[in-house]
This record gives C-alpha cells, structure tokens and sequence, in this order.
C-alpha cells in the first residue's frame, strides 16, 4: 500500500488514519506523520469539515452520498463500497483539483467492519476538457454567445425557477433593423463583423444572471430573471441606445446607422402558462416594433398584461417606446 503507485489513505473503524501512502504525500502536499492517527484527513481535501467517502463508509452513511457529492456518486450496496468525484480545495496548495474517489470497506470475521480504503485519482485535465467542451457546445460560432440550445435550455431553467419562486420573468427579442440590406451593401462577411459588434454591445448592458443568446440569424435574445416589465424596458432601450451609439454606417444614407427593434415581454409563471408563450408575446411585441418604424421598444402598457402576457389568449397592448 505504501509505494502504491494511487494515492490512498485507511482509515480504522474509530476513522483513525492508520495508512496515508507516499502518493497521497504527493497529491495532498500532506505528510504521513501529520495525519496518521488522527480524524484530521479531512483537512487535506477541504477547507470546511466535511466527511470524506471513507467516514461515509465507516459510518454507514451511505445515504448522505447523493447530496454530499452531487456531481458524480455512485454507491455499490451490496459490498458497501461508494464511489464519486468532486471537486477538493486541497488547502495545501491552495488550487482545487478533481478528485475520482473510491472507498471500499475491509471486513474481518463475520464480516464485520475492520478498516476502509480510501483511493483517489486526480482527472483535473479531463474534467477541464469536458467542461471546455460542454462550454464549446453551448456557443454560438459566429459571436461567443450562448446559442439557441443553451437558449432554450436556460429559459426552461428559469422558468421553472420564476414558477417555484414566483418572481417575475422577463424576455427581450432584439433584431437588427434591415439587416439584409446591409449585407447587400457590405457582403456577408461585413454582415457577420456587424453581427459580433451588435452582440458585444447587447452583452455589455447585462448584469451577472442574464443571459444574452443569439436566437438566429440576425436576432438576439435576452433571458432576465427576476426582472419586472418596467426593468425589462429600461434594459431594452439601453440596449437599442448602446447599438445607435456604435453608429455603424447602414448604407442608406449619410448619418444612417444600424439599429435594434426590441420586443419585451414578463411573466409571472404558472402551472397554466409556458415559456414558448413567453417567446412569442416578446416575438409579438417585436413584429410590432418593426411595424412602428423600427430602432425602437414595444412592451405590453398595464400591470395587467404583464401576468396576461404569457397567456395564449391575450391580445397585450403595446406600447412604443
Ligand atoms: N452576414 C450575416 N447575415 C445573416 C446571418 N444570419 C442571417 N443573416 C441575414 O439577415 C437578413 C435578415 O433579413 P430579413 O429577415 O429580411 O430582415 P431585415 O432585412 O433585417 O429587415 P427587418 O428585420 O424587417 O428590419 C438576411 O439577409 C439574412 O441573410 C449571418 O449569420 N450573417
């Protein structure tokens, strides 16, 4: 066990270290001589106390194995073993790695408990690949945004999230303002320049919960939890604002620049509404936008409509900003 190649660590049925190998040495920054004997195992892996997979087993808490290692856990019930993996902030050197850990129970006669193995495998990399990969299949190409599947995935989040709480959930649906014109004038290259300008402009009014998607093409979506219509509506018009401001030449004209049409919608969710109606009361006030001149907002005008909004048999009125 000693010159093992796998870091590992034994703790007796009292949950003394009795063995702590020379790759744990190496993978905590922790000597042997500083936790055998004692319950301080702990503190080579965490800043908190907290019970390692090998106190779970020796204390037959298995059942507190989902909610303590939420990412990964797996548990064998029949030879009592558990399995997980988690992020540790090993103190010692002060940089979180990703721990593969497994505890397997040593039984003696009549099989009772003598002593648990604890095994860990540091996969650090492959978690950060996984998690760059993971993040490389939630963006869109063109801009870095969040694409339409994460889109769809973090409206479903919170509006699950706005139905537990109650809090209001609003949505803005921007689209560039002739924008098929601009390719004609500037080629589809010049069109995909001003695209990525428009999203880093859109990004750089949003606060840390929001979430800005482009839905398609040449239309953005910004996802605001917890934000009531009158917050969504300033955000709107500083975003159409921020997009005036970059006066970026549309072609049409001297002094002509490209805009945004905006659409706002709020809801507060309930069991009889969906976010696809969400989308389209925002896809709604949007075509309304346009059809008032376009470069401006347009949200539902009473309190009233803010709750209607997600109803599929509302007609909100609109207000042009
Ligand atoms: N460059 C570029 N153009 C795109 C992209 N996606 C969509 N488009 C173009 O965006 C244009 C959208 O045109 P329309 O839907 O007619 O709308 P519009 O000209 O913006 O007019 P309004 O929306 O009514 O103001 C089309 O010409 C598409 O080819 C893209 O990724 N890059």
């Amino acid at each position: 066990m000693e010159m093992l190649a796998v870091p590992a660590f034994v703790l007796d049925k009292e949950r003394r270290v009795i063995i702590w190998n020379r790759a744990c040495e190496r993978l905590t920054g922790v000597a042997a001589e500083e936790v055998l004997g004692t319950r301080d195992h702990w503190q080579s892996f965490y800043q908190e106390a907290r019970p390692t997979l090998a106190d779970l087993v020796v204390q037959d808490r298995g059942d507190e194995l989902d909610s303590l290692y939420p990412q990964v856990a797996k548990s064998c019930h029949v030879a009592g073993q558990l399995g997980a993996e988690s992020w540790c902030d090993m103190p010692r050197f002060g940089q979180r790695r990703y721990l593969a850990v497994d505890a397997i129970p040593i039984l003696g006669e009549h099989g009772r408990l003598e002593a648990v193995v604890q095994t860990l495998r540091d996969i650090t990399d492959e978690k950060a690949a996984q998690v760059a990969l993971e993040q490389l299949a939630t963006l869109d190409g063109l801009t870095g945004l969040a694409n339409r599947r994460c889109f769809d995935n973090t409206l479903g989040a919170e509006w699950s999230r706005a139905l537990r709480q109650q809090q209001p959930l609003s949505l803005l649906m921007v689209d560039v303002d002739n924008f098929k014109a601009y390719n004609d004038a500037n080629g589809h290259l010049g069109g995909d320049e001003c695209l990525k300008r428009i999203a880093i402009a859109v990004s750089s009014e949003m606060r840390a919960n929001d979430l800005v998607a482009r839905y398609g093409g040449e239309e953005f979506a910004v996802i605001l939890p917890n934000q009531s219509l009158k917050g969504a509506a300033i955000v709107a018009e500083r975003i159409r604002c921020r997009v005036e401001r970059l006066k970026v030449p549309n072609g049409r004209g001297d002094n002509e620049h490209v805009t945004v049409s905006i659409g706002a919608a709020t809801a507060i969710a309930s069991s009889d509404t969906s976010a696809c109606q969400l989308v389209a009361t925002a896809d709604a006030a949007l075509y309304r936008a346009k059809h008032m001149g376009r470069n401006r907002i347009s949200l539902p005008a009473t309190e009233a409509d803010i709750i209607a909004s997600a109803r599929p048999d509302s007609h909100s009125a609109i207000n042009a900003g």
